[in-house]
Protein backbone atom coordinates (compact mmCIF):
# COMPACT_ATOMS: atom_id res chain seq x y z
CA UNK A 1 0.00 0.00 0.00
CA UNK A 2 0.80 3.40 -0.47
CA UNK A 3 2.58 6.05 1.87
CA UNK A 4 -0.13 7.16 4.27
CA UNK A 5 -1.63 10.35 3.32
CA UNK A 6 -2.93 10.89 7.03
CA UNK A 7 -1.58 9.02 10.14
CA UNK A 8 -3.34 8.74 13.52
CA UNK A 9 -1.16 7.74 16.59
CA UNK A 10 -2.60 6.85 19.80
CA UNK A 11 -5.55 9.94 19.60
CA UNK A 12 -7.46 10.81 22.76
CA UNK A 13 -9.65 13.05 22.72
CA UNK A 14 -11.83 13.96 26.48
CA UNK A 15 -14.48 16.02 26.94
CA UNK A 16 -14.70 17.66 30.29
CA UNK A 17 -17.65 16.54 32.54
CA UNK A 18 -17.89 18.36 35.78
CA UNK A 19 -14.70 18.70 37.02
CA UNK A 20 -13.07 15.54 35.16
CA UNK A 21 -12.26 15.03 31.32
CA UNK A 22 -13.94 11.62 29.61
CA UNK A 23 -12.10 10.37 26.99
CA UNK A 24 -14.35 10.05 23.83
CA UNK A 25 -11.65 8.67 21.82
CA UNK A 26 -9.28 6.43 23.92
CA UNK A 27 -5.94 5.49 21.61
CA UNK A 28 -7.28 5.63 18.46
CA UNK A 29 -4.61 4.90 16.12
CA UNK A 30 -5.51 4.71 12.40
CA UNK A 31 -3.91 6.03 8.23
CA UNK A 32 -5.80 7.06 5.42
CA UNK A 33 -4.28 6.48 1.84
CA UNK A 34 -4.87 7.95 -1.43
CA UNK A 35 -7.75 6.93 -3.28
CA UNK A 36 -9.07 4.87 -0.25
CA UNK A 37 -12.32 4.81 1.45
CA UNK A 38 -12.03 4.30 5.55
CA UNK A 39 -15.26 3.32 6.75
CA UNK A 40 -15.55 4.13 10.90
CA UNK A 41 -18.26 2.33 12.14
CA UNK A 42 -19.63 2.07 15.03
CA UNK A 43 -23.55 2.33 16.65
CA UNK A 44 -24.09 6.01 18.43
CA UNK A 45 -22.26 7.33 21.50
CA UNK A 46 -19.14 5.09 20.26
CA UNK A 47 -17.26 8.35 19.07
CA UNK A 48 -17.24 8.28 15.62
CA UNK A 49 -17.83 12.22 15.04
CA UNK A 50 -16.28 13.06 17.80
CA UNK A 51 -12.81 11.61 16.06
CA UNK A 52 -14.15 13.32 12.84
CA UNK A 53 -14.15 16.34 14.29
CA UNK A 54 -10.65 15.63 16.11
CA UNK A 55 -9.61 15.25 12.88
CA UNK A 56 -10.69 18.66 11.32
CA UNK A 57 -9.73 20.25 14.56
CA UNK A 58 -12.99 20.93 15.08
CA UNK A 59 -13.41 20.66 19.13
CA UNK A 60 -12.90 24.08 20.82
CA UNK A 61 -12.91 22.98 24.18
CA UNK A 62 -11.74 19.32 24.08
CA UNK A 63 -8.51 17.70 25.21
CA UNK A 64 -6.22 16.47 22.52
CA UNK A 65 -3.66 14.02 22.63
CA UNK A 66 -1.55 11.80 20.59
CA UNK A 67 -1.22 12.42 16.76
CA UNK A 68 -2.32 13.40 13.90
CA UNK A 69 -0.10 13.56 11.33
CA UNK A 70 -0.60 15.08 7.57
CA UNK A 71 2.28 15.89 5.63
CA UNK A 72 4.26 18.38 7.74
CA UNK A 73 1.64 19.27 10.25
CA UNK A 74 0.55 17.67 13.65
CA UNK A 75 -3.39 18.76 13.34
CA UNK A 76 -3.49 17.89 16.94
CA UNK A 77 -0.37 20.78 18.04
CA UNK A 78 -1.51 22.95 14.92
CA UNK A 79 -1.91 26.98 15.50
CA UNK A 80 -5.86 28.14 14.54
CA UNK A 81 -4.17 30.16 11.44
CA UNK A 82 -2.53 27.20 9.96
CA UNK A 83 -5.23 24.80 10.85
CA UNK A 84 -7.85 27.31 9.12
CA UNK A 85 -5.74 27.02 5.60
CA UNK A 86 -5.85 23.51 5.38
CA UNK A 87 -9.78 22.99 6.25
CA UNK A 88 -11.78 23.39 3.44
CA UNK A 89 -9.10 23.20 1.32
CA UNK A 90 -6.60 20.22 1.79
CA UNK A 91 -8.98 18.67 4.15
CA UNK A 92 -13.08 19.11 3.99
CA UNK A 93 -15.65 17.60 5.52
CA UNK A 94 -19.06 16.56 4.29
CA UNK A 95 -21.80 16.94 7.35
CA UNK A 96 -24.75 14.48 7.72
CA UNK A 97 -27.77 17.44 7.72
CA UNK A 98 -27.29 19.48 4.40
CA UNK A 99 -30.08 22.18 5.62
CA UNK A 100 -27.83 23.10 8.19
CA UNK A 101 -24.65 22.91 6.50
CA UNK A 102 -25.76 25.46 4.28
CA UNK A 103 -27.12 28.86 4.44
CA UNK A 104 -30.24 29.69 3.86
CA UNK A 105 -29.81 33.23 3.24
CA UNK A 106 -27.32 33.01 0.72
CA UNK A 107 -28.17 31.28 -3.10
CA UNK A 108 -25.65 28.19 -3.62
CA UNK A 109 -23.71 29.52 -6.32
CA UNK A 110 -22.44 32.42 -3.68
CA UNK A 111 -21.91 30.11 -1.09
CA UNK A 112 -19.30 27.75 -3.10
CA UNK A 113 -17.84 30.68 -4.73
CA UNK A 114 -17.44 31.66 -1.15
CA UNK A 115 -15.48 28.57 -0.59
CA UNK A 116 -13.31 29.33 -3.65
CA UNK A 117 -12.33 32.58 -3.23
CA UNK A 118 -11.48 31.92 0.67
CA UNK A 119 -8.41 29.57 -0.45
CA UNK A 120 -7.75 31.30 -3.80
CA UNK A 121 -7.82 35.17 -3.80
CA UNK A 122 -6.78 35.34 -7.37
CA UNK A 123 -9.52 33.52 -9.21
CA UNK A 124 -11.82 36.35 -11.49
CA UNK A 125 -15.14 36.40 -10.22
CA UNK A 126 -16.02 35.36 -13.82
CA UNK A 127 -14.00 32.21 -13.40
CA UNK A 128 -15.32 31.66 -9.68
CA UNK A 129 -18.93 31.20 -11.20
CA UNK A 130 -17.42 28.73 -13.69
CA UNK A 131 -15.89 26.49 -11.43
CA UNK A 132 -19.33 26.95 -9.15
CA UNK A 133 -21.10 25.47 -12.49
CA UNK A 134 -18.49 23.11 -13.70
CA UNK A 135 -18.37 21.66 -9.78
CA UNK A 136 -22.82 21.92 -9.37
CA UNK A 137 -22.37 19.67 -12.91
CA UNK A 138 -19.44 17.05 -11.61
CA UNK A 139 -22.11 16.48 -8.77
CA UNK A 140 -24.69 15.55 -10.63
CA UNK A 141 -26.72 18.73 -10.38
CA UNK A 142 -29.09 18.79 -13.58
CA UNK A 143 -29.30 22.12 -14.38
CA UNK A 144 -26.22 24.01 -12.83
CA UNK A 145 -26.79 27.23 -14.07
CA UNK A 146 -30.65 27.81 -12.88
CA UNK A 147 -29.17 26.03 -9.28
CA UNK A 148 -26.45 28.47 -8.98
CA UNK A 149 -29.36 31.54 -8.38
CA UNK A 150 -31.41 29.03 -6.03
CA UNK A 151 -31.83 28.93 -2.30
CA UNK A 152 -31.44 25.69 -0.36
CA UNK A 153 -35.01 25.57 0.55
CA UNK A 154 -35.60 25.53 -3.20
CA UNK A 155 -33.92 22.36 -3.52
CA UNK A 156 -34.54 18.58 -2.50
CA UNK A 157 -32.63 16.94 0.48
CA UNK A 158 -30.52 14.92 -2.01
CA UNK A 159 -29.67 18.02 -4.74
CA UNK A 160 -28.89 19.45 -1.19
CA UNK A 161 -26.49 17.00 -0.17
CA UNK A 162 -24.90 17.08 -3.76
CA UNK A 163 -24.59 20.91 -2.99
CA UNK A 164 -22.59 19.85 0.36
CA UNK A 165 -20.35 17.92 -1.38
CA UNK A 166 -19.42 20.03 -4.52
CA UNK A 167 -18.54 22.51 -1.71
CA UNK A 168 -16.76 20.01 0.29
CA UNK A 169 -14.30 19.09 -3.40
CA UNK A 170 -14.70 23.42 -4.32
CA UNK A 171 -10.75 22.80 -3.53
CA UNK A 172 -10.21 19.78 -4.43
CA UNK A 173 -9.55 18.16 -0.81
CA UNK A 174 -6.94 15.70 -0.54
CA UNK A 175 -8.77 13.80 2.57
CA UNK A 176 -12.23 14.07 2.67
CA UNK A 177 -14.16 13.12 5.80
CA UNK A 178 -17.86 12.80 4.74
CA UNK A 179 -20.22 12.13 8.29
CA UNK A 180 -23.17 10.00 8.00
CA UNK A 181 -23.77 11.65 4.90
CA UNK A 182 -26.66 9.55 3.11
CA UNK A 183 -28.44 9.28 6.86
CA UNK A 184 -30.86 12.38 5.50
CA UNK A 185 -31.53 10.62 2.18
CA UNK A 186 -34.03 7.99 1.51
CA UNK A 187 -32.01 5.41 0.18
CA UNK A 188 -32.52 5.77 -3.85
CA UNK A 189 -30.84 8.85 -3.55
CA UNK A 190 -28.48 7.30 -0.39
CA UNK A 191 -27.30 4.87 -3.71
CA UNK A 192 -26.91 7.69 -5.71
CA UNK A 193 -24.68 9.86 -3.60
CA UNK A 194 -22.38 6.76 -2.21
CA UNK A 195 -21.91 6.26 -6.20
CA UNK A 196 -20.97 10.50 -6.41
CA UNK A 197 -18.33 9.44 -3.35
CA UNK A 198 -16.99 6.21 -4.92
CA UNK A 199 -16.50 8.70 -7.95
CA UNK A 200 -15.01 11.07 -6.35
CA UNK A 201 -12.56 9.02 -4.99
CA UNK A 202 -10.88 8.18 -8.19
CA UNK A 203 -11.11 11.31 -9.42
CA UNK A 204 -9.45 13.32 -7.12
CA UNK A 205 -7.57 10.35 -5.56
CA UNK A 206 -8.25 11.35 -2.15
CA UNK A 207 -8.44 9.76 0.85
CA UNK A 208 -12.36 9.55 2.02
CA UNK A 209 -13.07 8.31 5.79
CA UNK A 210 -16.62 7.26 5.74
CA UNK A 211 -18.85 7.85 9.33
CA UNK A 212 -21.74 5.51 9.61
CA UNK A 213 -23.51 3.61 11.47
CA UNK A 214 -24.77 1.79 8.10
CA UNK A 215 -23.43 -1.62 7.19
CA UNK A 216 -25.37 -1.70 3.82
CA UNK A 217 -23.67 2.20 3.06
CA UNK A 218 -20.14 0.71 4.19
CA UNK A 219 -20.35 -2.74 1.89
CA UNK A 220 -21.44 -0.54 -1.03
CA UNK A 221 -18.46 2.07 -0.90
CA UNK A 222 -15.88 1.22 1.86
CA UNK A 223 -11.96 -0.07 1.00
CA UNK A 224 -11.36 -0.90 4.77
CA UNK A 225 -13.23 -0.62 7.88
CA UNK A 226 -12.53 0.31 11.45
CA UNK A 227 -15.27 -0.74 13.74
CA UNK A 228 -15.52 1.62 17.06
CA UNK A 229 -17.12 0.91 20.11
CA UNK A 230 -16.45 2.61 23.36
CA UNK A 231 -13.95 5.10 21.94
CA UNK A 232 -12.00 2.21 20.76
CA UNK A 233 -10.91 0.46 17.83
CA UNK A 234 -12.29 -2.96 18.44
CA UNK A 235 -11.57 -4.27 14.89
CA UNK A 236 -10.54 -3.62 11.68
CA UNK A 237 -9.42 -4.68 7.79
CA UNK A 238 -10.27 -4.31 4.84
CA UNK A 239 -14.05 -4.96 3.33
CA UNK A 240 -14.25 -8.20 2.26
CA UNK A 241 -12.35 -9.90 5.41
CA UNK A 242 -14.40 -7.93 7.52
CA UNK A 243 -17.42 -8.93 6.28
CA UNK A 244 -16.61 -12.62 5.43
CA UNK A 245 -14.71 -13.25 8.33
CA UNK A 246 -15.93 -10.88 11.09
CA UNK A 247 -13.92 -11.81 14.65
CA UNK A 248 -14.79 -9.66 17.04
CA UNK A 249 -18.02 -10.21 19.18
CA UNK A 250 -19.15 -6.46 18.55
CA UNK A 251 -18.52 -6.59 14.70
CA UNK A 252 -20.21 -9.86 14.39
CA UNK A 253 -22.98 -8.53 16.28
CA UNK A 254 -23.02 -5.43 13.94
CA UNK A 255 -23.14 -7.81 11.34
CA UNK A 256 -26.14 -9.81 12.56
CA UNK A 257 -28.27 -6.70 12.96
CA UNK A 258 -28.84 -6.79 8.86
CA UNK A 259 -31.48 -8.68 8.10
CA UNK A 260 -29.60 -11.45 5.43
CA UNK A 261 -31.94 -12.78 2.90
CA UNK A 262 -29.25 -15.35 1.57
CA UNK A 263 -29.16 -17.20 4.76
CA UNK A 264 -32.55 -17.31 5.47
CA UNK A 265 -32.06 -16.17 8.86
CA UNK A 266 -35.36 -16.61 10.58
CA UNK A 267 -33.60 -14.71 14.09
CA UNK A 268 -30.83 -12.20 14.26
CA UNK A 269 -28.80 -13.20 16.65
CA UNK A 270 -27.53 -9.66 18.13
CA UNK A 271 -25.89 -8.48 20.99
CA UNK A 272 -28.25 -6.51 23.63
CA UNK A 273 -27.84 -3.14 25.22
CA UNK A 274 -25.87 0.13 24.43
CA UNK A 275 -22.58 1.68 24.61
CA UNK A 276 -22.43 3.59 27.88
CA UNK A 277 -21.69 7.01 28.76
CA UNK A 278 -18.76 8.89 28.88
CA UNK A 279 -18.57 8.78 32.81
CA UNK A 280 -19.84 5.37 32.88
CA UNK A 281 -17.62 3.68 30.39
CA UNK A 282 -15.79 0.61 31.79
CA UNK A 283 -11.91 2.09 31.21
CA UNK A 284 -10.20 -0.89 32.34
CA UNK A 285 -10.04 -4.49 30.62
CA UNK A 286 -12.55 -5.40 27.73
CA UNK A 287 -14.95 -2.52 27.31
CA UNK A 288 -17.27 -4.87 25.49
CA UNK A 289 -17.31 -7.74 28.14
CA UNK A 290 -20.24 -6.66 30.14
CA UNK A 291 -22.54 -6.77 26.94
CA UNK A 292 -20.93 -10.68 26.53
CA UNK A 293 -21.38 -11.93 30.43
CA UNK A 294 -21.61 -15.61 29.18
CA UNK A 295 -18.23 -15.29 28.10
CA UNK A 296 -15.76 -16.39 30.69
CA UNK A 297 -13.95 -13.84 32.29
CA UNK A 298 -10.45 -15.17 31.27
CA UNK A 299 -11.25 -15.22 27.75
CA UNK A 300 -10.54 -11.71 28.32
CA UNK A 301 -7.25 -9.38 28.62
CA UNK A 302 -5.99 -7.83 30.90
CA UNK A 303 -5.50 -4.87 28.64
CA UNK A 304 -6.47 -5.57 25.57
CA UNK A 305 -4.70 -4.75 22.63
CA UNK A 306 -5.41 -5.02 18.98
CA UNK A 307 -3.75 -8.39 17.71
CA UNK A 308 -3.05 -8.72 14.05
CA UNK A 309 -4.40 -12.18 13.12
CA UNK A 310 -3.59 -11.84 9.33
CA UNK A 311 -1.91 -9.37 7.36
CA UNK A 312 -3.83 -5.96 8.11
CA UNK A 313 -7.01 -7.74 9.66
CA UNK A 314 -6.45 -6.26 13.96
CA UNK A 315 -8.86 -7.48 17.01
CA UNK A 316 -8.77 -6.03 19.88
CA UNK A 317 -8.97 -8.51 23.26
CA UNK A 318 -8.58 -12.09 22.91
CA UNK A 319 -12.36 -12.78 23.63
CA UNK A 320 -12.88 -13.34 20.13
CA UNK A 321 -11.55 -16.74 20.21
CA UNK A 322 -14.22 -17.72 22.82
CA UNK A 323 -17.42 -15.98 21.76
CA UNK A 324 -20.82 -17.97 20.76
CA UNK A 325 -24.09 -16.14 20.61
CA UNK A 326 -25.68 -18.11 23.22
CA UNK A 327 -29.11 -18.47 22.23
CA UNK A 328 -27.58 -20.53 18.71
CA UNK A 329 -27.73 -24.38 19.10
CA UNK A 330 -24.12 -26.02 19.03
CA UNK A 331 -25.00 -26.97 15.52
CA UNK A 332 -25.84 -23.67 14.41
CA UNK A 333 -23.01 -21.90 16.22
CA UNK A 334 -20.77 -24.34 13.70
CA UNK A 335 -21.78 -22.17 11.36
CA UNK A 336 -22.11 -18.61 12.51
CA UNK A 337 -18.93 -19.31 14.38
CA UNK A 338 -15.56 -18.46 11.87
N1 LIG B 1 -18.81 18.23 23.39
C1 LIG B 1 -19.04 17.16 24.14
N2 LIG B 1 -19.04 17.23 25.51
C2 LIG B 1 -19.27 16.14 26.28
N3 LIG B 1 -19.48 14.89 25.78
C3 LIG B 1 -19.49 14.76 24.44
C4 LIG B 1 -19.28 15.87 23.55
N4 LIG B 1 -19.35 15.41 22.26
C5 LIG B 1 -19.59 14.08 22.35
N5 LIG B 1 -19.68 13.69 23.64
C6 LIG B 1 -19.89 12.32 24.14
O1 LIG B 1 -18.85 11.53 23.57
C7 LIG B 1 -19.35 10.24 23.23
C8 LIG B 1 -19.11 9.98 21.75
O2 LIG B 1 -19.93 10.87 20.99
P1 LIG B 1 -19.93 10.93 19.40
O3 LIG B 1 -20.86 12.01 18.98
O4 LIG B 1 -18.54 11.00 18.92
O5 LIG B 1 -20.55 9.51 19.04
P2 LIG B 1 -20.99 8.96 17.61
O6 LIG B 1 -20.46 7.59 17.52
O7 LIG B 1 -20.59 9.92 16.55
O8 LIG B 1 -22.57 8.92 17.77
P3 LIG B 1 -23.70 9.41 16.73
O9 LIG B 1 -23.68 8.39 15.63
O10 LIG B 1 -24.94 9.39 17.55
O11 LIG B 1 -23.30 10.79 16.27
C9 LIG B 1 -20.82 10.22 23.61
O12 LIG B 1 -20.93 9.65 24.92
C10 LIG B 1 -21.19 11.70 23.65
O13 LIG B 1 -22.24 11.95 24.55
Amino acid sequence: MNKALLEIKNLKTSFRIKDNYYAAVDDVSLSVHKNEVLAIVGESGCGKSALAFSIMGLHNRAKIEGNILYKDHDIAAIKPGDLNKLRGNEMAMIFQDPLTALNPLMVIGDQISETLLLHNKKLSKNRRKEKVIELLDKVGIPNPKRTYNQFPHELSGGMRQRVVIATAIANEPEILIADEPTTALDVTIQSQILDLINDLKEDMQAGIILITHDLGVVAETADRIAVMYAGQIVEIADVDTLFGNPLHPYTRSLLNSVPNTATKQSKLHVIQGIVPSLQNLPRQGCRFSPRIPWVDSAAHEEHPDLHEVDPGHFVRCTCYRYFNFPELSKEDQRHVVS
